[in-house]
């Protein structure tokens, strides 16, 4: 699948460090980190608002805001966004804030004049028994996982607005897919969040308390592909300079981890020196996705940070600002 607007010199092309690009979510787990990456890069003319400025589900608000900035770019890291439990526990929110927000954003993108936008979808697009690993066309070939279809049906939704803009305006939107992200910023909601931080954050209490065992959710057994979200941030901006195709582009570190086997590893980190127990009463979830991300690695892109080094720097962060 390609797009009408298909290269990489194109005037949509990040180029310039003084353009002006709206990073939507800035303070969440993803927007810090690409706000820290553009940063790093030189990009000096970043637009930035908080939810508590800028409300992303209120039409009117998010028209006037384009209308008074004009970006010239656009990255859409502002969703709400939980683990498991959340997803399966505020259906109502995952769904409708997700389809308002990108609605609003991408929307008042193309009609205030943004050159390029990239929105993010989540790995939880794909059909609960795809091909392992998941290549893109396997989009809408199969039943979603039922403790996610809410969100994954708004970003679903998300993917083809902006393939529908592109086609029928000839607009520069693309999509990017991450698997499951963690690193600074993270949310470490002790049920809210997703199986990272709250197992950092449950093994690290364990440990201060001197407690001996620690509750780990579901069977150890589902699999997971984990992204330092440093090496996402960059793959984002690979994207941005390097990507102008319809179909969206998977995001992944392509290496898998059991449940049990995080848990083993993020007890290391941590240093908790107790037993897991394990909590069948909770949901497991997809058994398996693994992303195919052959498609970013061709364009020239691969991520750098190894599970093991990205858990030391996240808990790291964690005790310098979470921890009471
Ligand atoms: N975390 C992960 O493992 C993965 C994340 N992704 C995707 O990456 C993107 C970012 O996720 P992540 O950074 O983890 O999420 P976070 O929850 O860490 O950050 C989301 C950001 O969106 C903001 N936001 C939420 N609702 C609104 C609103 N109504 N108006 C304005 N801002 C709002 C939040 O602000 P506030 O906190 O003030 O509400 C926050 O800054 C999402 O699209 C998500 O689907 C994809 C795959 C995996
Ligand atoms: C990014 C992705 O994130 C979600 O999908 P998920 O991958 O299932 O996410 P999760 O991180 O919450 O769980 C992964 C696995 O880990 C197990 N698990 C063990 N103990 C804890 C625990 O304490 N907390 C959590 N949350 N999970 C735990 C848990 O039972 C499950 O088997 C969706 O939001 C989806 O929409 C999405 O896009």
């Amino acid at each position: 699948m390609s797009g009408a607007i298909n290269d990489a010199t194109s005037p949509s092309a990040l180029s310039d460090k003084s353009a002006k690009i709206f990073v939507a979510g800035h303070r969440g787990l993803v927007g810090s980190a690409i706000v820290r990456k553009l940063q790093a890069l030189g990009f000096t003319n970043l637009v930035l608002r908080g939810h508590a400025e800028l409300d992303l589900t209120r039409q009117n608000d998010v028209e006037s805001f384009f209308a008074v900035e004009k970006p010239q770019f656009v990255i859409l890291a502002a969703a709400k966004v939980g683990g498991i439990h959340a997803n399966n526990t505020y259906p109502a929110d995952f769904i409708a804030v997700n389809l308002q927000i990108q609605t609003n954003v991408i929307d008042s993108s193309y009609r205030f004049g943004v050159k390029k936008l990239l929105f993010l979808g989540s790995s939880c697009i794909y059909p609960k028994f795809a091909p392992q690993p998941i290549p893109e066309s396997a989009l809408l070939t199969g039943p979603l996982e039922p403790t996610n279809e809410w969100y994954a049906i708004a970003k679903i939704a998300g993917i083809k607005m902006c393939q529908a803009y592109r086609i029928q305006y000839n607009w520069d939107a693309i999509s990017g897919m991450p698997t499951n992200l963690y690193g600074p910023h993270d949310n470490f909601h002790p049920e809210n969040s997703h199986v990272l931080p709250a197992l950092m954050r449950r093994f690290h209490e364990a440990k201060v308390k001197g407690a001996k065992e620690v509750v780990v959710w579901g069977s150890g057994s589902p699999l997971r592909e984990f992204l330092h979200v440093d090496d996402l941030a960059d793959g984002v901006v690979f994207l941005m300079e390097n990507y102008s195709g319809l179909e969206h582009v998977n995001v992944g570190s392509g290496k898998e981890v059991t449940i049990k086997e995080l848990a083993e590893l993020v007890k290391e980190v941590v240093g908790f020196e107790g037993e897991l127990v394990w909590d069948s009463s909770k949901p497991d979830g997809t058994p398996r996705k693994l992303m195919d991300s052959s498609k970013l690695a061709g364009l020239g892109w691969t991520p750098k940070i190894s599970l093991k080094d990205g858990l030391v720097d996240t808990y790291k962060w964690y005790l310098e600002n979470v921890k009471q």
